[in-house]
């Protein structure tokens, strides 16, 4: 899978791309990742400036058509493949593990991430991107945005995850509404806590049943709303 990341910042991305899961799947060739300069389509070659103010007035600076256009067309023609285009706003669908298991199918995406107080409008009018939000809070750019959807995505490519299963029992996974059940590894007690029998006990049929159960309280706790939608589901499975 290939991604295209357009951003004024690619250098936000050089540790990101070295470490961990991501660097795996780079180096075993599941993943390729392409970075942009938005600075390297700047009409000015020099300064390279790419943003100005807002037509109508207002705070801050707005990142300008032409350059954003030119480079995303460019990006576009460098590979024959398709691609998904994502624009990274706050105003965005909110991003979600359905909607990283569909783009997860996807040969290719483009993340076009922002800065300032974002693109002018007509980006979105002429590239006609999907317009993506990773959550109701505030960030200062969308590069950010575009590696928790990186991730989000790269982890479900097959043979990126070294247990796939892991990925299964994920809270979110596959339309699954619990959260996850508590786990526990070695040592057996620690300042007095100590890993619940029934992991212990050898009854697999108990352990899964023990799972269940408290999945659903944790999800009860924390994530009602999640329970609602499992019941409307079970209720309107078509719907
Ligand atoms: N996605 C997303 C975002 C952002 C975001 C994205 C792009 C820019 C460009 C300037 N400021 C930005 C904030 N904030 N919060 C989210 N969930």
């Amino acid at each position: 899978m290939r991604f295209d990341i357009v951003t004024l910042f690619p250098a936000l991305f050089e540790g990101y791309l070295g470490e961990g899961l991501l660097n795996k799947a780079i180096k075993n060739e599941l993943v390729d990742i392409h970075r942009h300069d938005l600075r390297d389509f700047a009409p000015d070659s020099v300064h390279r400036p790419v943003d100005d103010k807002p037509f109508g007035g207002g705070p801050g600076m707005l990142i300008q058509v032409e350059p954003t256009v030119k480079c995303v067309e460019a990006v576009q023609a460098m590979s024959p493949m398709p691609a998904r285009k994502i624009l990274l706003t706050p105003g965005g669908k909110r991003f979600d593990q359905r909607m990283a298991e569909e783009f997860a199918t996807d040969q290719r995406l483009i993340l076009l991430c922002g800065r300032y107080e974002g693109f002018d409008q007509r980006v979105t009018d002429i590239w006609q991107p999907e317009e993506i939000s990773i959550g109701d809070f505030v960030l200062n750019g969308g590069e950010v945005a575009a590696m928790v959807i990186i991730e989000a995505v790269i982890r479900l490519i097959p043979g990126v995850l070294g247990d796939q299963q892991s990925n299964i029992d994920d809270s979110f996974s596959q339309g699954n509404r619990l959260l996850e059940f508590p786990q526990y590894t070695r040592p057996r007690e620690f300042r007095g806590h100590t890993v619940p029998d029934v992991l212990t006990g050898g009854d697999h049929g108990a352990i899964a049943k023990w799972r269940a159960e408290q999945s659903r309280l944790r999800t009860q706790a924390r994530r009602s709303d999640l329970l609602v939608e499992s019941e409307n589901d079970i209720k309107n499975p078509n719907a």
